[in-house]
């Protein structure tokens, strides 16, 4: 594996026959193949490395066959592309092969080069709308406590057996993630959790990929952009709980659409819910600042009594989730509860209402990645269950994402919060002062917070630290761990987290 070159992928390879390849895909042979034979394959010419296939998707913006000369000078042994890529690739002179649409059989591709089946013996796929990263970080604590060598796929960052790299997007395209499970397997990872997108669904980067156990937190409203509606959206991630990408499934009843994908999976499928009925039966226990304590009751009456390092019930829920796809998976409820141990899942995941150090003079600030009302939601019922003072949240709407949800994100933070804070995070393409109006005309909407408009985002989380002291909380939601803004499509250096710790050090200067 070489982590500062590209996707992680496994050291060695047994070289496979092209011709094979294309009879395994029933492609065509636009040119002579001979005795060729590759070791791996991409769909990105800056990640071919000697004896890749290279795979040229027509794309938004371009065709991948423009890049094939400079995929040959890279290493490339051959093209997988459409007729209009090997026409436009024909002076490359690389032999090629052609099917209707390489983006589809890209994932059997990678799967039959790099012999990925069962690359892996425990696969989990983790899908939904919120808590997705936050429950494949929760299994893979697990699953190492548990004694187990592991590897995971975030929107953050690709791991195996210790050796990350930071993600490019939440789910890989299907070359990537191919790479992934055969470099785990040359690492003997025995379980992995991965991610998986309603886009990378949709999009066949999870083809030739079948999971052990699929997991579904909630589904709300997000990228209605991409889908247009909820039904399409609820089918895109739906798709994950058919046989042929999953054995099993457990699911969250957490949400309405829950009980849909339940009730029309067409793999067997466990439920839990910290609401109401279900095979498992969540209770939340303790939530203090230090944590959430909860109670899972299986189907038979036995019992899991733990606690998580994180605040509010959508994280128990997450965790509960975690260890029922793991009894899915064949480990033992007994295992499960002794790795444990008294501290539980001792772990929390950065920028996920990440509280920052603070003195006792200050209010406790958490920065969080929650970008969707119901996110909004949850993190601050969460904060609400622990903070004796006032709530100030503090956020903005990324821009070119889903407009529609951003009047609900206002008026969800307006219902619970005592002020609210509007500024600019990533405008993007768009007008930033445009985003700024709908959110302020949903927070306006409840006539229950204070709400404030305050562009420059420093300036936003110093306004919130002042108006604050010990006892109360500031949420920045949105922000996260993330590095950088993008603003007009140029990605600025710029930490959300620096910016909360010198407005707080500057509270505490203040009071000194
Ligand atoms: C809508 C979508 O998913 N687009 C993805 C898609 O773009 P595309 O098909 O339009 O490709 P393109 O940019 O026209 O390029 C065509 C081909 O030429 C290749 N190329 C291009 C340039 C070059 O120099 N060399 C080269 O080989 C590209 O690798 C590509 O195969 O293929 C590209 C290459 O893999 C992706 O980078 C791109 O993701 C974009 C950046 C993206 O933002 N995707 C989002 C919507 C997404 O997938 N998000 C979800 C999660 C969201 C969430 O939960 O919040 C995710 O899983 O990340
Ligand atoms: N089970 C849950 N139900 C509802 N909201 C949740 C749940 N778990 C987490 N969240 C909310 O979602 C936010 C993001 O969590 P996380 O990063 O785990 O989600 P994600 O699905 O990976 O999101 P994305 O891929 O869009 O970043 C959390 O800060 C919290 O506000």
């Amino acid at each position: 594996m070489t982590p500062d070159n590209g996707p992680l992928r496994p050291q060695r390879t047994a070289p496979r026959d092209l011709r094979g390849l294309a009879q395994h895909l029933s492609a065509s042979v636009a040119a002579d193949l001979d005795a060729a034979v590759a070791t791996g394959i991409t769909l990105r010419s800056q990640d071919v490395r000697p004896g890749d296939v290279f795979a040229a998707l027509p794309g938004a913006a371009t065709h991948g066959a423009a890049f094939a000369a400079a995929a040959r000078a890279a290493g490339a042994v051959a093209l997988l592309t459409d007729a209009a890529g090997a026409a436009l690739a024909v002076d490359a002179g690389l032999p090629t092969l052609v099917v209707d649409d390489p983006r589809r059989v890209l994932g059997d591709a990678a799967a039959w080069l790099l012999r990925t089946e069962d690359a892996v013996p425990l696969l989990l796929g983790m899908t939904g709308t919120n808590g997705k990263t936050t429950t494949v970080t929760l299994l893979d604590h697990l699953l190492r406590r548990l004694g187990r060598r592991t590897g995971i796929s975030t929107t953050a960052e690709r791991v195996v057996d210790g050796v990350r790299i930071p993600s490019r997007l939440t789910t890989p395209e299907a070359d990537e993630l191919h790479g992934l499970l055969a470099a785990m397997r040359e690492r003997r990872v025995d379980a992995a959790a991965i991610e998986v997108s309603a886009q990378a669904l949709v999009r066949a980067r999870v083809a030739g990929v079948r999971f052990d156990v699929a997991g579904f937190t909630n589904l709300s409203h997000d990228h209605l952009d991409d889908f247009g509606d909820m039904a399409t959206y609820f089918a895109a991630k739906a798709a994950l709980f058919e046989p042929d990408r999953a054995r099993r499934g457990v699911v969250s009843l957490d949400s309405p659409w829950g009980a849909r994908l339940a009730a029309e999976a067409r793999i067997p499928v466990t439920t839990v819910a910290l609401h109401g009925d279900a095979d498992w039966r969540v209770a939340i226990t303790e939530r203090s600042l230090d944590g959430t304590r909860f109670r899972a009751t299986a189907p038979d009456g036995r019992v899991l009594e733990t606690r998580v390092r994180m605040l509010g019930d959508h994280a128990a829920a997450d965790a509960a989730l975690a260890a029922v796809m793991l009894v899915e998976g064949g480990v033992a409820l007994d295992a499960i509860q002794e790795a444990l141990g008294d501290d539980g899942f001792d772990v929390a995941v950065p920028g996920r209402l990440e509280r920052l150090p603070s003195s006792a003079c200050g209010p406790a600030v958490h920065l969080d990645v929650a970008h969707t009302p119901d996110a909004f939601e949850k993190s601050l019922a969460a904060l609400r269950a622990v903070t004796p003072g006032r709530i100030v949240m503090v956020f903005g709407a990324d821009g070119d994402r889903d407009p529609s949800k951003r009047f609900d994100m206002g008026r969800v933070a307006s219902s619970t919060a005592d002020v609210v804070v509007i500024t600019d995070h990533h405008s993007r393409f768009e007008d930033p002062e445009a985003i700024r109006r709908t959110l302020l005309q949903g927070a306006r909407s409840t006539g229950r917070a204070e709400v404030l408009e305050v562009p420059d985002p420093g300036a936003g989380i110093r306004a919130a630290v002042a108006m604050t002291g010990p006892g109360d909380a500031v949420l920045w939601a949105g922000t996260g761990r993330t590095d950088y803004r993008d603003i007009g499509g140029t990605k600025l250096p710029y930490s959300f987290h620096d910016e909360a710790r010198a407005a707080l050090a500057e509270l505490q200067a203040t009071a000194a």
